[in-house]
């Protein structure tokens, strides 16, 4: 059967990711309608000018879009990209999956959101993925554009036909983003979500996680290799098989290159390089975003799906919980003031050592 052409697209949960793929695919193709679900003032600023605004490298550009919160504007979509935070999964998929039809639906949130998507979106229509762009909204109705990486999205069961997972890349890849598929897609999610637990416990010592962190002997041994480790232990045990995305980060890759960078001086050499022309990206994790911004961050469905598995399969994941216990910590205080990073890095080699 020949797919439909795609016409229409909504996004749900028009934010930094949604907002980014929704904006570049109506400003290189004008002529697609795109609608954008969000809610609060970003939702009022893109309704009052009319547009969402991308800035990136300096240069700023201003997209005409139609911003709504009425569900029924989802109505005749060919393909529905769902971006809420986790937290928001199964309360925002309630509210449209009557009124889909026939539409594709590509959740591109990090988590494992299948299982709960699952119980609503039809499984022939139901694709999932994991996206290693870096966005935020720098105030409302206006996305920075940080960071450019591939995405990969993939069939969340056996019933989507091949044929619907290629024009889903093919309608996402409008963006200019790099965009391919996976027929290992969970194995995909759990190569980021391991990243990103790396990533999440950087958050704790508002550490930059590529310079600062990896680089930094105490912090990369005390606290990144363990928690990584723990992290491969327990899909291990779950017999989850690991893919990457091509270009993208392996995590497998990580771990033999910050066991290298412990050879004596090898990290203050690559500290030099990085230092200099090759250096390496700041990454603003959405975790340090919603502390910013005072809102619930999605580590339970991070470390803490690491912590879930674990417990599911009858083993433990002590480094990754204490990441959970830590950051809801933050979340709660009024004041996010940060440990610095020697005493996250004592505090994890403690914990490890009365394992
Ligand atoms: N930002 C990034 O760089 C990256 C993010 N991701 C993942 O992508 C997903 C999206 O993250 P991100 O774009 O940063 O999140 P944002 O908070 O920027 O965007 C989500 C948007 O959805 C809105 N929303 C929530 N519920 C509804 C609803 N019922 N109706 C309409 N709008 C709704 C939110 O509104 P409100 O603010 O009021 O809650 C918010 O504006 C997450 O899973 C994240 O982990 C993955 C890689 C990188
Ligand atoms: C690693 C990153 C920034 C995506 O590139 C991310 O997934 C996050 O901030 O949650």
């Amino acid at each position: 059967m020949t797919p439909k052409p795609i016409k229409k697209i909504s996004i749900i949960g028009a934010g930094a990711i949604g907002a980014t793929f929704g904006g570049l695919i109506k400003h290189h193709h004008p002529d697609v309608e795109m609608v954008m679900f969000a809610r609060g003032a970003h939702l009022a600023a893109m309704q009052a000018q009319r547009h969402v605004t991308m800035c990136e490298a300096g240069n700023q550009v201003k997209i005409p879009v139609k911003a709504t919160s009425d569900p029924k504007d989802i109505v005749g979509s060919d393909l529905v990209l769902f971006t809420v935070k986790t937290q928001d999964t199964l309360k925002t998929a309630e509210l449209f999956a009557d009124i889909l039809g026939d539409a594709i639906f590509v959740s591109l949130q990090n988590g494992i959101n299948q299982r709960v998507l699952c119980k609503t979106i039809r499984t022939d229509r139901l694709l999932v993925g994991m996206t290693a762009t870096n966005m935020s909204i720098v105030q409302p109705g206006v996305i920075d554009v940080t960071r450019r990486g591939i995405s990969v999205i993939g069939a969340a069961s056996p019933d989507v036909p091949p044929s619907i997972v290629e024009q889903a890349r093919q309608t996402l890849s409008l963006s200019g983003l790099p965009v391919e598929s996976s027929e290992n897609i969970l194995g995909v999610q759990y190569n980021k979500l391991l990243f990103n637990t790396m990533g999440y416990a950087s958050v704790l010592s508002n550490t930059d996680f590529l310079n600062d962190g990896l680089l930094n002997r105490n912090w990369r041994t005390s606290v990144a290799l363990p928690v990584l480790d723990e992290g491969m232990r327990v899909l291990e045990a779950a017999g989850i098989t690991l893919q990457k995305a091509s270009g993208g980060s392996d995590v497998i890759r990580w771990r033999r290159l910050m066991r290298l960078l412990s050879t004596p001086g090898l990290d203050r050499i690559v500290r030099a390089i990085t230092r200099g022309p090759l250096s390496l990206p700041k990454l603003v994790f959405s975790v340090y975003q919603d502390l910013q911004r005072n809102r619930p961050t999605e580590i339970d469905f991070i470390n803490g799906e690491i912590v879930r598995l674990a417990n599911e399969c009858g083993v433990t994941a002590p480094l990754n919980a204490e990441v959970v216990r830590r950051i809801h910590e933050m979340e709660e205080s009024t004041h996010k003031s940060f440990q610095s990073r020697e005493e996250i890095a004592t505090a994890f080699r403690r914990l490890k050592e009365a394992e």
